[in-house]
């Protein structure tokens, strides 16, 4: 699978970058800047180096420097010198463009090396650093620079990583969608993938769906497991009930509707965490399957754990810390899980966790169960 890069350009546009791009870092001043220069002002300056014929440039061809070339059908990128003097392949590509013209998909034919990459990703950075400075430079501005010190991040990703797709904010091939209420909608992909940050973070985003009782031990399990990850060095957030409740979801009760919403929310919230690569530990009540099977298929399968703290009603209430099984019981609470609500149980979570011969294991115990799950299930380990 070839990469896929997207430039804002027109048609007739023809972009050069030239001995004055200081792509790697060729400046004294150490600041690395880029250049984009039309190709009316190169033919100004450097009378007859080129000659412009039918939206193609003819080099002459002791030309020693970089050269992008976008034609209607083709782009081709001539990386040379500025890579340490490096000569590398031409790297062609298909230019599809939009029905406007102003947007160009270039599929690679040949696979771009690593050092094609990153000049194609200066470029795109450049282009999302100066958003009113297109690529595109006829009848814009002669030049834009921009620093690329941020470039140094990228310099530990592979070609493997970068390739799969890259594309350049605000500009999108991806066709106009209605989603819900939402109309005329695009997906935007970014060029950072997941499996990228997992890499960075070395292990693989996920979510660990907490779901008892209210007494049943969820906060204090989340807590300590979320401790325990991080004393093993993995990046872990809890998303907990109550304090969802403080800001996202404040405007929730706890109506059957409501909780569907609430989980609803978490749900795509925890699908958002897991896609930045973190462990993401939510911890709801969420009483009800279908509410939490369908957190389970927003996710890759493997990647929503859920574990149940089986934790009979009468311990639960005989805990009770914060004095609600006493308001329920007394009808100061009204629709309160498990006295006038139900709660519905998993059928086939990952882990259920409940009291043997009357013992209920300690919440150090219970997190380590769920990281030894982890680990059986290659969570936490993933190779650079
Ligand atoms: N009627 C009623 N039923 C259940 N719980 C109640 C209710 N009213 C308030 N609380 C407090 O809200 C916390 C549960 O919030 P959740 O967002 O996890 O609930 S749910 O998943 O939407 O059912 C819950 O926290 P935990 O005790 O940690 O579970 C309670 O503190
Ligand atoms: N594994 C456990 N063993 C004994 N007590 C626990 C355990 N887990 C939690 N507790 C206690 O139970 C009470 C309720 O725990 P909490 O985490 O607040 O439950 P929830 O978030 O489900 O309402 C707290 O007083 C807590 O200290």
């Amino acid at each position: 699978m070839f990469g896929q890069i997207v430039f804002s350009v027109s048609v007739k546009d023809i972009l050069l970058i030239g001995r004055d791009c200081n792509l790697a870092g060729q400046s004294d001043s150490g600041k690395r800047t880029l250049k984009y220069i039309s190709p009316e002002e190169r033919v100004f300056n450097r009378k007859s180096t080129f000659r412009r014929c039918r939206r193609q440039i003819c080099v002459p061809e002791n030309w020693n420097n970089n050269l992008l070339f976008l034609s209607k059908r083709n782009l081709i990128l001539y990386p040379c010198s500025a890579h340490g003097g490096m000569r590398l392949p031409p790297l062609e590509a298909d230019c599809l463009l939009d029905p406007f013209g102003t947007k160009a998909v270039l599929v690679h034919k040949l696979k771009p090396t690593k050092s094609h990459w990153e000049l194609l990703q200066l470029l795109t950075m450049s282009e999302s650093r100066s958003s009113r400075c297109r690529i595109r430079s006829v009848g814009m501005e002669n030049s834009v620079s921009a620093s690329v010190e941020q470039q140094a991040d990228l310099d530990c990703l592979s070609t493997a990583d970068v390739t799969s797709h890259a594309s350049l904010p605000g500009i999108n091939p991806n066709p106009l969608r209605d989603v819900g209420k939402s109309t005329n909608i695009v997906w935007q992909e970014c060029m950072v993938k997941k499996e990228v940050r997992e890499k960075h973070l070395r292990q693989k985003g996920c979510v660990v769906w907490i779901t008892g009782l209210s007494g049943s031990g969820k906060s204090t399990l989340a807590c300590t497991l979320d401790h325990a990850l991080l004393r093993r060095g993995r990046l872990s957030y809890v998303l907990d009930g109550d304090n969802l409740r403080h800001g996202l979801n404040k405007n929730l009760g706890f109506s059957a509707e409501d909780r569907t919403e609430n989980i609803r929310r978490v749900g795509e919230v925890a699908k958002l965490f897991a896609d930045a690569g973190l462990i993401c530990i939510a911890s709801f009540i969420s009483p009800y399957r279908k509410d939490r099977d369908a957190c389970r298929k927003l996710l890759p399968k493997g990647d929503f754990i859920e574990v149940y703290l089986k934790v009979p009603l009468e311990l639960c209430e005989l805990r009770d810390p914060k004095g609600l099984y006493k308001l329920a019981r007394a009808g100061k609470i009204k629709c309160f899980t498990g006295i006038d609500d139900p709660y519905e149980e998993p059928k086939n979570c990952e882990i259920v966790i409940e009291p043997i011969d009357g013992l209920l294991a300690s919440p150090e115990e219970i997190a380590a169960r769920v990281i030894s799950f982890m680990e059986e299930k290659g969570y936490l380990q993933i190779s650079k």
